[in-house]
């Protein structure tokens, strides 16, 4: 069992590089470095660090001196990071002439975690359009133990994806990780099956290991080396361990609910649930257990941890026991609309995080028992563990204190959004002043002129949360791009980028069609029923269909007019309630047929064979046309695309078919829009009268009909 030893480019770090069964090494444990026969160092390992002053040279190895988990001694060649002899300019030198890997095509690893190396990206070979790994690769054998393996498994996965095989063991690592990969890859189960795991694990481990392995001294002289450590799972009192939970933030309640579903369906052998998992969207109150896993939309988690909580301690619980966050459809949450929400989030778990570090520094153990993420909680940290939950907070004690508190939390929130917006999780200059008063505590006025008073606080500080990040398009050009925000704020994070990303599927046989309003309706029906739908003879739709459109109103004129034409088609959009929504995709799973829809179906949603996905309108953007067609051929499937588009679409669908006929990224494509429908209203090109359409038949009055054609 040999495993590499890979020293940084100032030697001053060593890190344990393992394929497999990495997830296994990280446990605590000393060590000792040897070069030959004479011994450098004793260490620690933290984390996935481990930390020497000593310089080495070829012919390192590291020797484990407690055996965990069944692993007696490893030992592994140590390579030098940098060429001998290279001084530090010409080593800065070679690190700024490196392209950021995420554009390789092969499959790659770049090891190294350190802000001092190459980012570590692993990108999926780009020639292979298989779905799963290779058929040696198990679940065991990327570090899944055998109660998650088994569960999933039993829920039908055989075996790993691809994506899976490339970004498990790197969560499991327990470092920061974007997976950037193609929709219908896989990417749930990648963060779900191994952050289950280390939370069934964290709930069984014993006693907390000795305080000794994470001392202020190992902690402070780790820090002056000004690298990041990581404090994960297992190194924090039992207590921590047992409330810690997993965050996945999604755009909406729908993809909530698939998430938790697609977590409920891991089970445990008696066939109940690995884990408790709550869903938190919209206005629904906090669920009435203490959940493990919590799968929320950012607005109604923020409802939840603002409201009815006169003590805060809800938040406060929150901030400090979430320790894995994941960011599922990044790229959405982390601009337009939803930004604002979801950087005042991350704001919040960062302080907490960055708490718990100053605490780290100064206090004797592992984690301090009364540690508080907002240092506003004295009175919650003598608490047990029950006491301490945010989800006690709930009901009606909370619902009286509402009135009483109210102005109060509202300050806060006001004061907290104010900080996520003046930069936040984007700027960490403006980050807390070392030892001032913590986020939530500031507020009003007094707030904000303490907040003037700022002091730029070392970036450098102990890790607690582990942060992933999952999208099927990852914008990433230009400084305010979300891949150069990510790329900035999680310096050290592992990349996993798919080889298909930004690309259309080949599996997905594309047709694409101009139409106008004189053949629309006759474009559309031929494309959803088939050629023969104009003599009346419907048959019943083999594949399930898709029908994409721009609006809600385009939606529903597309739905009367099929309805017109003698189909049920179901329908979704934000115009429907969360239950009509939820009835529709339940039906639409079951029973297959046509479901009309806007873009609020078009990222994420995970229905089994969509054969047919028809977009009856251009989508507005690049990036949703991506989201669109990938509703269709996942998870190794097949499937086809009809796109129609009228002219003032016409130079985006010239942007999107040039790359995906020559087989490349249509990222060039993503700032396309509707030029050309700006430039009809700039030179007031008016619209056309609408003809009548001749249909094949007619169940619903001449006038509507015109009605609903003009509105699709
Ligand atoms: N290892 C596996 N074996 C078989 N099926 C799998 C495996 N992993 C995931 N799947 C299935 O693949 C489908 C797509 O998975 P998932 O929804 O996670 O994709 P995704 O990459 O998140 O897509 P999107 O970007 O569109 O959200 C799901 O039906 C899921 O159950």
């Amino acid at each position: 069992a040999s495993v590499p030893l890979v020293l940084s480019q100032h030697l001053s770090e060593c890190r344990i590089l393992t394929k497999a069964h990495s997830c296994l090494l990280f446990r605590s444990c000393n060590a000792e470095l040897t070069l030959g026969d004479r011994q450098l160092c004793n260490f620690t390992f933290l984390g996935p660090y481990l930390r020497t002053q000593h310089s080495a040279n070829d012919h390192c190895s590291a020797h484990f001196a407690e055996p965990r988990r069944g692993i007696s001694c490893r030992s592994g060649v140590a390579q030098a990071g940098a060429p001998a002899g290279e001084s530090r300019a010409e080593s800065a030198a070679r690190r700024d002439s490196r392209k950021h890997p995420l554009d390789k095509d092969d499959i790659s690893t770049h090891p190294g975690s350190s802000a001092t190396s190459a980012p570590d990206v692993t990108v999926i070979a780009k020639g292979d359009h298989l779905f799963f790994s290779e058929s040696a690769t198990s679940w065991e054998s990327l570090g899944i133990n055998p109660t998650v393996g088994e569960a999933l498994q039993g829920a039908g996965f055989e075996r790993p994806s691809r994506v899976q095989e490339a970004a498990i063991p790197k969560i499991l690592e327990g470092r920061d990780v974007v997976v950037a990969a193609e929709t219908g890859s896989g990417k749930t189960h990648t963060y779900l099956a191994p952050l289950i795991q280390v939370l069934l694990d964290g709930r069984q481990s014993g006693p907390a290991p000795s305080p000794a392995t994470l001392t202020p001294a190992t902690v402070a002289s780790a820090l002056a080396e000004g690298q990041e450590v990581r404090l994960p799972l297992w190194a924090q009192e039992e207590s921590h361990r047992a409330s810690a939970f997993v965050l996945v933030l999604c755009p909406n309640a729908t993809l909530c609910q698939q998430v938790a579903d697609m977590a409920h369906a891991l089970k445990d052998p008696e066939g109940g649930s690995l884990l408790k998992i709550a869903v938190v969207a919209g206005g629904q109150q906090p669920p009435a257990f203490t959940p493990d896993i919590v799968v929320a939309t950012p607005g109604g988690l923020l409802n939840m941890l603002y409201a009815f909580d006169r003590k805060r301690r809800r938040r406060t619980a929150f901030a400090r026991d979430v320790r894995y966050v994941v960011v599922d459809e990044a790229d959405m949450l982390l601009s337009g609309g939803f930004a604002r929400d979801v950087a005042q989030l991350l704001l919040i778990f960062r302080q907490a995080e960055k708490d718990l570090s100053r605490r780290l520094e100064t206090e004797p153990t592992a984690e301090a028992e009364s540690h508080s993420p907002t240092g506003e909680d004295s009175e919650g940290a003598s608490e047990t563990r029950n006491e301490r939950s945010w989800v006690e907070e709930r009901g009606e004690e909370g619902a009286a204190e509402s009135s009483a508190g109210g102005a109060e939390w509202e300050e806060d929130e006001r004061e907290d959004r104010r900080r996520a917006q003046e930069g936040g999780i984007w700027d960490d200059d403006v980050l807390a002043a070392e030892g001032g008063p913590s986020v939530a505590s500031r507020g009003g006025p007094a707030g904000a002129s303490s907040a003037r008073r700022r002091e730029r606080r070392r970036k450098v500080w102990v890790r607690s949360k582990q942060f992933i990040f999952v999208a099927a398009t990852l914008p990433d050009s230009g400084k305010m791009s979300v891949g150069a925000m990510l790329r900035k704020q999680f310096p050290e994070a592992a990349y996993v980028r798919g080889g298909l990303l930004h690309q259309h599927n080949p599996r997905l046989q594309l047709a694409w069609a101009e139409i106008g309003r004189e053949n629309r309706v006759a474009a559309l029906m031929e494309a959803v029923a088939g050629p023969d739908w104009q003599e009346g003879r419907l048959r019943p739709l083999e594949e399930r269909t898709l029908v994409f459109a721009n609006s809600t109103d385009a939606a529903k004129a597309v739905s009367k007019l099929l309805t017109s034409q003698g189909l049920s088609p179901l329908k979704y959009h934000s115009g429907q309630t969360p239950t009509d929504k939820a009835a529709a995709i339940r039906r639409f799973s079951e029973q297959g047929g046509v479901l009309v829809c806007t873009d609020a179906a078009a990222r994420g949603l995970d229905v089994p064979d969509v054969g047919h996905v028809i977009q009856a309108e251009f989508a507005t953007s690049a990036i949703d046309f991506l989201h669109r067609i990938g509703r269709s051929a996942r998870a190794g499937r097949a499937g086809r695309v009809t796109s129609f588009f009228t002219e003032d679409r016409r130079d985006l669908v010239e942007a999107v078919r040039e790359a995906v006929e020559a087989q490349e990224p249509v990222e060039g494509a993503f700032s396309r829009k509707r030029s050309f429908r700006k430039k009809f209203k700039k030179y007031g090109v008016g619209r056309q009268g609408i003809p009548n359409q001749s249909v094949g038949r007619r169940t619903v009055g001449e006038d509507e009909m015109q009605r609903a054609q003009q509105r699709f």
